[in-house]
C-alpha cells in the first residue's frame, strides 16, 4: 500500500515540480531588449528570423513595432537589427569600440579554412594590422596608381560587348576578375584562365558555407573533433573538400607571384610592395601568412560584389530605359562622340556619378551588409544589448527610407541631382552599401573607380535597350534578386546596342591600344 502511494506521489511532484519550472521560465524578468516578434518558450524566435529576402522582412517587422532597432532572440542568442540612419550611426560609429566584432565560426573558418579571409578576423591587432596594410594600398591616394589596369579591363569589356552582347553576364564576370587579379599579383588573366576558375569557384564554397546557415558544430563545437569517416559527419567531409579549393585560393597565386620574384621578373603590384616592404627571406617566410590573407581577400571580397554592383545598374537601365538618356546626353556633350572617359572626366559627368550613387542604393549587393558583434553589454534608448549580440545593419532599408529617398523603388539617377545638374551637396554618398563603422569596406574607393568607368564607357558607346521576345515585343526584365547574403540580379535579357556610327571603330581601337 505504502509503495504504491509512494509511486504516485513520485510523478506527480515532479509534474508539479515541472510546472512551477515553466511558470518562472515564463514570468521571469526579461531584460528590456528592443522590439520585436514575441517569439516560442524555449526555441525564442527560431522561426521568425528570415532565411531569405530578411532586408525586407526586417524593414517591414522595423514598421510594424514602430522601432528603428529589432530584437530577436533564438535558442539564448541575440540578434539586433538596425533598421535606421540614425541608429546605425550611433551604434557603429560612436560606439565603435563596441560594436567592430565579428562572430567567429569554426565550420567557416576553422574547417573550410576561411580563417584567412581578414575580413572575418575579430576585433582586435591582428585585424588592425591587417586593415592598415590593407588601407594603405587602398585609401582614396592609393588607388590613383590602379586606374589605369581598370581602364585596361573596361576597354576590353566593351570590345567583348561588342562581340557578344548576349554574354554581358560572361564578361562582366571576367572584367571584375582579371583587373583585381592584375593589381593584386600582376596577372595578365586572359578569358577562360584556369587560375581565374580556381578562385572563384572557392570564392563560391564561401557564398555556399554562408547561405546554408547554422551548422551543429558551430552549436556545438565537440563536434569538430569527430572523425570524418562518422555517420553523421558529412560536414566534415564536405568542409574538407572546400578547404582544399580554399587554400589553393590563398596559396597557388601567391607562391606563382613570389617564384617572379625569385625569377627577378616580377611586375608591380598590391604582392611585389607588399614583398619588398620586407629586408630578407626569414621575415618573408614569417610575414607569409598576412600577406596571403591580404592579397586573396582583396579577389574574394572584391570581385561578387563588383559584379552583382555592374549587373544591377544594367538591370535598373533596361527596367527604367530613361535613366541613361541624360548621362548620354552629357557625355556626348562633354566628348564629342571622339574619345571614351577617363577619371580625369568625373567632375565634368556629373549625371554618370548620379547613375553610380543610385545604383548603389537602389540594390546593395550586400543589402544586409556583414553582421558585427557586439562585444559588451550595452543600452541604446534604454533598450538592453547583452554582449555577444549578433548585429545587422540593414543597409537596404536605410537606402529606401522615403523621407529621404521619395519612391525609393524607382530607379531615379536625377535624385542626386540639383537643378543646376550638378551633385547634391545634401545628400550623402549612399555609405551603407560599404557597410558600417570600422568595418566599413576598405576597397570602396577601388570599387566605385572601377564601377563609374564602367558605367561612362558602357554609355559612351552603347544605348541599353530592351530584349526582344519571340513575338517581337520587349521583353521588361523583373526587379529580382537572388535572396541571400550576396543578393545579385536573377538572369536577364537585355541588348546592347552601338550608339553612333563610329562606335564599333572607338571601340576597337581603344582595346588594341590597351594590350
Ligand atoms: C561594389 C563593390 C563592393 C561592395 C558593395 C562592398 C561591400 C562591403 C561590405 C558591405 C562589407 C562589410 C562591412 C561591414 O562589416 O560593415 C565589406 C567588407 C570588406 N570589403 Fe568590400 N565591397 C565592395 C568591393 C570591395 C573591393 C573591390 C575590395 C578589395 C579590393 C573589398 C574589400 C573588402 C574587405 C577586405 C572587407 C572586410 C573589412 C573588415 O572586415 O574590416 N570590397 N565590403
Amino acid at each position: 500500500m505504502e509503495d504504491t502511494s509512494r509511486s504516485l506521489v513520485g510523478p506527480s511532484l515532479w509534474a508539479v515540480f515541472a510546472l512551477g519550472l515553466l511558470f518562472a521560465f515564463c514570468l521571469r524578468r526579461q531584460p528590456r531588449y528592443p522590439p520585436g516578434p514575441r517569439g516560442l518558450p524555449i526555441v525564442g524566435n527560431v522561426f521568425d528570423i528570415p532565411m531569405n529576402v530578411g532586408w525586407k522582412v526586417f524593414r517591414d517587422v522595423s514598421r510594424c513595432f514602430g522601432s528603428d532597432v529589432i530584437h530577436y532572440e533564438a535558442l539564448g542568442s541575440h540578434l539586433v537589427v538596425v533598421n535606421g540612419a540614425k541608429a546605425a550611426k550611433e551604434l557603429f560609429e560612436r560606439r565603435a569600440n563596441n560594436y567592430s566584432d565579428r562572430k567567429q565560426s569554426i565550420m567557416v573558418n576553422e574547417l573550410t579554412g576561411w580563417h584567412r579571409n581578414w575580413g572575418q578576423l575579430e576585433y582586435g591587432d591582428r585585424w588592425r594590422q591587417h586593415r592598415r596594410l590593407f588601407h594603405q594600398h587602398f585609401r582614396p591616394l592609393a588607388v590613383s596608381q590602379y586606374h589605369p589596369r581598370q581602364v585596361k579591363g573596361v576597354r576590353v569589356l566593351l570590345r567583348a560587348l561588342s562581340e557578344s552582347p548576349e554574354d554581358f553576364q560572361r564578361h562582366i564576370r571576367f572584367m571584375a576578375g582579371a583587373t583585381i587579379m592584375e593589381i593584386v599579383y600582376a596577372y595578365d588573366a586572359q578569358p577562360g584562365d584556369p587560375r581565374i576558375k580556381l578562385v572563384e569557384d572557392a570564392v563560391d564554397t564561401l557564398t555556399f558555407v554562408v547561405n546554408a546557415g547554422v551548422y551543429l558544430v558551430d552549436v556545438f563545437p565537440i563536434l569538430k573533433y569527430v572523425p570524418t569517416w562518422f555517420p553523421g559527419a558529412s560536414f566534415k567531409r564536405q568542409a574538407a573538400e572546400w578547404k582544399k579549393l580554399v587554400d589553393a585560393l590563398y596559396e597557388q597565386p601567391y607562391q606563382e607571384f613570389k617564384a617572379t620574384v625569385k625569377e627577378g621578373i616580377a611586375k608591380p603590384c598590391f604582392a611585389a610592395t607588399l614583398l619588398s616592404s620586407v629586408e630578407n627571406d626569414e621575415d618573408i617566410e614569417n610575414l607569409e601568412e598576412l600577406f596571403m590573407g591580404l592579397t586573396g581577400t582583396a579577389f574574394v571580397a572584391g570581385s561578387d560584389t563588383t559584379i552583382a554592383s555592374l549587373n544591377v545598374f544594367i538591370l535598373a537601365v533596361t527596367i527604367f530605359p530613361e535613366a541613361q538618356r541624360s548621362a548620354q546626353e552629357e557625355i556626348d556633350r562633354v566628348l564629342e562622340r571622339k574619345r571614351l572617359p577617363t577619371m580625369e572626366d568625373t567632375v565634368l559627368l556629373p549625371h554618370v556619378t548620379a547613375l553610380v550613387h543610385e545604383t548603389l542604393r537602389w540594390h546593395p549587393p550586400l543589402p544586409l551588409a556583414a553582421p558585427h558583434r557586439v562585444i559588451e553589454d550595452d543600452e541604446y534608448e534604454g533598450y538592453f544589448i547583452p554582449a555577444g549580440t549578433t548585429i545587422i545593419g540593414n543597409a537596404w532599408a536605410i537606402l529606401r527610407d522615403e523621407d529621404v529617398f521619395p519612391d525609393g523603388d524607382s530607379f531615379k539617377p536625377e535624385r542626386w541631382l540639383n537643378e543646376a545638374g550638378a551633385l547634391r551637396d545634401d545628400l550623402p554618398y549612399p555609405m551603407e552599401t560599404f557597410g558600417f563603422g570600422r568595418r566599413i569596406c576598405p576597397g570602396r574607393h577601388f570599387a566605385n573607380d572601377v564601377l563609374w568607368l564602367a558605367i561612362a564607357n558602357i554609355l559612351t558607346v552603347f544605348s541599353i535597350e530592351r530584349a526582344l521576345g519571340e513575338d517581337g515585343q520587349p521583353i521588361v526584365p523583373e526587379a529580382k534578386f537572388s535572396p541571400r547574403l550576396i543578393s545579385k540580379p536573377e538572369p536577364f535579357k537585355c541588348a546592347f546596342k552601338h550608339r553612333f556610327s563610329g562606335a564599333e571603330d572607338m571601340i576597337r581601337l581603344a582595346a588594341i591600344v590597351e594590350e
